[in-house]
C-alpha cells in the first residue's frame, strides 16, 4: 500500500539474541543458571557470554564460521547458545554419547574453527583429533570446559573456558544476522536409522520455534526450568533460547536419576522438565527412597520418541502435568502438540493417557501438519486407520541438510517436508503416529504398528522397558519380536507376555518372539531398533519361541 515502509524502525531480522539482550534489561537481576554450587543473573549471563563472543573474535572465528562443543548440560553449554551467534558463527552441539571415531566424522563434515570440550569428554575428543590428524584434516583449536571456574589447564596444553573469559573483553558489538535466514547452529540427527544428518537451524526459525515452545508448554514469565533434555538435541528443544525469552532459571545438571530429578525439583521449586519418555519412565519407576512431594504445579514435556499411554498414566498419578508434543530434528525440535481439552478431564484415567498419547496438531510457529499419500501427495482420510507418510509445512522446518543439496531436495520434494514418519490422522483432526517407515513390520500383508505393541508391553505389571522390530519368516514376511526390560525382581517369563499382547491385541499383531534384554538407546532416548533388527538376525537360531504358537 502507499507509503508502507520496511525499514529499521518497523524491522529487525528476528533472532533469539535479543531474548538474552531483553533478559538482562527486565530480569537483569534473577537468577539465570544454577549447577551446583555456581549460580548467575540474567546480567552476568548476559557478561559472560559478552566475553565469550569477544574471545571468540579474538580466536579468529568471524561471520559464518562453525563452533562446536561437546559437553552435558553445564553453564558453559547454555553460554555458547549466545555468545556464539553473537560473535557472528554457528554453534554446533555434539551428541556426548558418541564415540572418538563418531565425532571425528561429524568434525571433519562441519569443519569448527574452535571446539569447546567438558573435561570429562577430553579424552573422547582427543581419539577424534588423532583420527583426523591421520587423515591430515587440519583441527580446530581447543578449549576445555573445567570442573571449577578460573582454573587453568596448562597442563594439558589446552585453552581454558574460564580463564578465556577472564581475560576476553567486556565490551563487543554483537554481529547481528544480515539476515534473520543466516544460520544460528547445526545439528545431527540423532542417527537412530542411519548416519547422523547436519541439520541447519536459521536466527528465524530459533526465534520461531522457541516462542512456539514457550507457548505449549504453558510457560508464563520466571518459570524454573530443570534441564532434563540435553542441550545439544535441537539446541534443548529450543527451550535454551526460550528460557531466556521468559526470564526463567535453568536448573542445570550433569547427570540425570530419578533421585537427582527429584531432589532438583524440591530444592529449586522448578516449575517445567522435559524429556523423552525414557525420562518419564524413570520418574515413574523410582524407588520410594528417591521419591519427594512434589512443591507445586510442574509440567513436563515429552517427546522424541512415542510416549506409551501407562507411562502418561502413571506419570499423571504422580500429580506430574505432561505435555505431548512432537517433531524431528529438523522441525527444531517440537513441530506438533497434542493440546488438552477441557471436556477431556472427566473421562477416565486410561481414556486420558490414550488421547495424549496422540501427537496432535502443528504448534503456532508451523502452518500445517498432515498425513499424506507420498506418491499422489493427497491426504489420507480423518479414518484413524489410513496409513500415510507424516509431512509438515511452515516457518520453523530447516534450512537444509548442510553439505548434502540431494537430501535437503528429496525432503523438501513437492512442497512439504517429509518425516519418513507414517501416521494416521483422527477424526477430531489430531494426528497420531504409528511408525518410523523403517520400522513398520508387514506380516502376512498386513501392516504392524510397533508402537501399538509397544503400548500393550509397557501396561504389563513386570515390563520396565520393551521394543517391538519384525523378525523374518519364510511364510508370513515377518513377525513381531520384542525386546524387553523387566523390573527387578519381576518374574515374567516369555509365555506369560505373549498371552497378555494376544488378549489386548489381534493375534497376528501380538509378539511370537520375546528376548529378555537392556535396550540399545542413543543419547536422545530413542531404541536403536536397526540394532535389534541385527540381533534377531545374528540369534535367528537361539531365540526363545513359543512352541507351536500360530498366528
Ligand atoms: N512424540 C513423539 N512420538 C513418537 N515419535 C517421536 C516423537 N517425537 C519424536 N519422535 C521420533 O523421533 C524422530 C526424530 O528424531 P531425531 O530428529 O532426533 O533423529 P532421528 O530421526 O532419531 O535420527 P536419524 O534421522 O539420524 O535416524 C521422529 O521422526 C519420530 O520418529
Amino acid at each position: 500500500m502507499e507509503a508502507s515502509v520496511r525499514c529499521p524502525a518497523n524491522y529487525v531480522p528476528l533472532s533469539p539474541i535479543s531474548f538474552l539482550e531483553r533478559a538482562a534489561l527486565v530480569y537483569g537481576d534473577r537468577t539465570s543458571v544454577v549447577h551446583g554450587s555456581v549460580a548467575y543473573t540474567w546480567r552476568e549471563t548476559r557478561g559472560r557470554c559478552f566475553r565469550l563472543a569477544s574471545a571468540l573474535a579474538r580466536l579468529g572465528v568471524s561471520r559464518g564460521d562453525v563452533v562446536a562443543v561437546l559437553a552435558p548440560n553445564i553453564p558453559a553449554m547454555y553460554e555458547l547458545q549466545f555468545g556464539v551467534p553473537m560473535a557472528g558463527a554457528i554453534l554446533c552441539t555434539l551428541n556426548t554419547r558418541h564415540d572418538s571415531a563418531m565425532v571425528s566424522v561429524l568434525l571433519k563434515h562441519c569443519e569448527p574453527k574452535v571446539m569447546f570440550v567438558d573435561h570429562q569428554l577430553l579424552e573422547v575428543v582427543q581419539g577424534a583429533f588423532k583420527l583426523l590428524s591421520a587423515e591430515k584434516v587440519k583441527l580446530p583449536l581447543l578449549v576445555m570446559i573445567s570442573e571449577s571456574t578460573g582454573c587453568s589447564s596448562a597442563a594439558s596444553g589446552n585453552m581454558e573456558y574460564e580463564s578465556l573469559l577472564t581475560t576476553a573483553s567486556p565490551q563487543f558489538e554483537i554481529k547481528w544476522p544480515a539476515d534473520e535466514c543466516d544460520p544460528i547452529s547445526l545439528n545431527y540427527t540423532s542417527g537412530t536409522t542411519s548416519r547422523p544428518k547436519g541439520v541447519i537451524y536459521s536466527h528465524r526459525g530459533a526465534y520461531l520455534n522457541a516462542v512456539a515452545t514457550i507457548l505449549l508448554n504453558d510457560m508464563t514469565a520466571m518459570p524454573v526450568y530443570l534441564w532434563t533434555v540435553p542441550m545439544f538435541h535441537c539446541n534443548g528443544w529450543c527451550l535454551t533460547w526460550g528460557m531466556a525469552a521468559q526470564g526463567g532459571t535453568n536448573i542445570c545438571v550433569r547427570n540425570i536419576s530419578a533421585k537427582a530429578i527429584f531432589d532438583n525439583i524440591a530444592q529449586h521449586r522448578v516449575t517445567h522438565l522435559g524429556g523423552a519418555p525414557t525420562v518419564l519412565n524413570m520418574i515413574v519407576n523410582a524407588s520410594i527412597a528417591d521419591q519427594k512431594p512434589l512443591p507445586g504445579r510442574i509440567n513436563v514435556m515429552t517427546g522424541a520418541a512415542p510416549p506409551p499411554p501407562n507411562v502418561l498414566f502413571k506419570m499423571e498419578e504422580l500429580g506430574f502435568h505432561v505435555t505431548h508434543s512432537y517433531g524431528l530434528t529438523e522441525t527444531y525440535g517440537p513441530g506438533t502438540v497434542c493440546t488438552w481439552k477441557p471436556e477431556w478431564n472427566s473421562l477416565p484415567a486410561e481414556e486420558r493417557a490414550r488421547l495424549k498419547s496422540r501427537q496432535g496438531l502443528q504448534h503456532l510457529g508451523l502452518e500445517e501438519v498432515d498425513v499424506k499419500d507420498p506418491v499422489t501427495m493427497k491426504s489420507v482420510p480423518a479414518d484413524a486407520k489410513t496409513i500415510g507418510e507424516v509431512m509438515f509445512r511452515g516457518n520453523t522446518i530447516m534450512c537444509g541438510y548442510y553439505k548434502d543439496m540431494s537430501a535437503t531436495k528429496e525432503a523438501m520434494a513437492g512442497g512439504w517436508f517429509r518425516s519418513g514418519d507414517l501416521g494416521v490422522r483422527h477424526a477430531d483432526g489430531y494426528i497420531q503416529l504409528k511408525d518410523r517407515s523403517k520400522d513398520i513390520i508387514i506380516s502376512g500383508g498386513e501392516n504392524i504398528s510397533t508402537i501399538e505393541v509397544e503400548s500393550v508391553l509397557f501396561s504389563h505389571p513386570a515390563v520396565l522397558e520393551a521394543a517391538v522390530v519384525g523378525r523374518p519368516d519364510e511364510h508370513w514376511g515377518e513377525t513381531p519380536c520384542a525386546f524387553v526390560k523387566l523390573k527387578e525382581g519381576s518374574g515374567a517369563n516369555a509365555e506369560d507376555i505373549i498371552k497378555f499382547c494376544r488378549a489386548r491385541l489381534p493375534h497376528y499383531m501380538a509378539p511370537r518372539t520375546v528376548v529378555f534384554e537392556d535396550l540399545p538407546k542413543t543419547s536422545t532416548g530413542k531404541v536403536q531398533k536397526f540394532v535389534l533388527r541385527e540381533k534377531v538376525k545374528a540369534m535367528e537360531k537361539s531365540l526363545f519361541k513359543i512352541s507351536g504358537s500360530k498366528l
